[in-house]
């Protein structure tokens, strides 16, 4: 494998020129010989290894051109995750949603996936049960310290008041695109360029300097029982779930219990636009759910493997999850209810 990369050798075009000698030679042949040439590919070759075409162009193999479409056609869409709910504890079936999601995309040969974010819930969200959000995110952030590219974020459990989901998703893409805007100056010194100036010594923008990466895109991660939960009755405004899933797009994990399917056909919006609705099925079922760790932990029962070890440490150092902390909020209306009730008092 090294040995392709370092000669940048694709795949695709050793099976193009696949020869009785194998993989290997015809990809030395190109680094050796170091040539594409109107010789023919691999006729510098001293052992001959190479000497399978004889010249490409006569049989129409113009490499340089199908290389570079190739190249063209196969840029993927960057994508980050972003998996929003209680983690109220993290399980390890959150950290799967990311691996699950990961490589559904990649399979599809359109997505890099290039972050994963989790964000828990804020404290105003009032669910029963559910423990404050320094816990919340000391615990996710102790799961999340094996995986290099799936991050903790807190701007929304900082905010004093419930952040609908939509707002959370713009946020993320907002910042995103701030990133993606690095100021000509930066973009220069981070290529190694020298600032172009006129003769009045104004900046010039180098157009080979600018700031033109494209922006990665924010796609909603979530398992099956949220997309069903956006049907229930003042629980999601339709403006936002037209918007999570018309602009964002969503990925939707299989959950035992959730007929995924049977749910997007009875919905309009959700039918309208299921293409922007990517289902992935989990085949190694896993009905982990963070109901059922706090269950087992106010029973006094194990929960090793089934929460990452450090947030478990966490959990028994702080003597977290008992019978008083699943009555927190008892009796309180889940903030979205809430809100949309006041709003719409029909
Ligand atoms: N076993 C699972 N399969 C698929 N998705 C899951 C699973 N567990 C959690 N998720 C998803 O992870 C996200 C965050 O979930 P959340 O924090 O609400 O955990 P939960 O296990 O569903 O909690 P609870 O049991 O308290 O409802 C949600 O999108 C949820 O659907
Ligand atoms: O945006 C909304 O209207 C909305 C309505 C209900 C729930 N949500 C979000 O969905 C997530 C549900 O988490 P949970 O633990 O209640 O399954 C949580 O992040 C909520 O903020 C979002």
């Amino acid at each position: 494998t090294c040995k392709l990369h370092v000669c940048n050798v694709r795949p695709w075009l050793l099976v193009r020129q696949r020869h009785p000698l194998g993989l290997r030679d015809s990809a030395r042949s190109y680094s050796e010989a170091n040539t594409w040439s109107k010789n023919g590919i691999g006729t510098h070759n001293a052992n001959g290894a190479g000497d399978f075409i004889s010249n490409p162009e006569a049989i129409g193999l113009n490499l340089w051109p199908p290389v570079r479409a190739m190249e063209k056609r196969t840029e993927r869409t960057e994508v980050v995750l972003l998996a929003t709910g209680s983690f109220n504890p993290v399980t390890v079936m959150h950290l799967r949603l990311f691996e699950l999601a990961r490589d559904h995309l990649h399979e599809t040969g359109k997505y890099k996936v290039v972050k994963g974010i989790i964000s828990p819930v804020g404290d105003a969200y009032k669910k029963k049960g559910l423990l404050e959000a320094s816990h919340r995110l000391a615990m996710a952030e102790l799961a999340t310290k094996n995986t290099d590219w799936v991050e903790v974020d807190a701007w929304e459990c900082s905010q004093t008041e419930w952040v609908e989901t939509v707002r959370v998703m713009r946020h993320h893409q907002q910042k995103l695109e701030a990133e993606c805007q690095e100021s000509p100056e930066k973009v220069a010194h981070r290529k190694g360029h020298k600032r172009k100036r006129d003769r009045s010594c104004q900046d010039v923008p180098d157009l080979n300097c600018s700031n033109r990466k494209v922006v990665p895109q924010i796609r909603l991660l979530c398992g099956a029982d949220v997309l069903e939960s956006m049907s229930v009755p003042n629980l999601w405004k339709d403006e936002d779930v037209l918007e999570i899933i018309s602009r964002f797009g969503v990925v939707c994990i299989s959950r035992l219990g959730n007929d995924i399917r049977k749910f997007i056909y009875e919905s309009d919006i959700l039918w309208k636009h299921k293409n922007n609705i990517h289902l992935v099925e989990e085949w190694i079922s896993n009905d982990i759910s963070s109901t059922k760790i706090r269950r087992a932990l106010r029973r006094g029962q194990s929960v090793r493997y089934l929460v990452p070890d450090a947030a478990l440490e966490y959990i028994e150092k702080h003597e977290l999850y008992n019978e008083q902390s699943e009555e927190k909020n008892a009796g309180l209306s889940l903030e979205p209810f809430k809100r949309n009730c006041f709003s719409n008092p029909s």
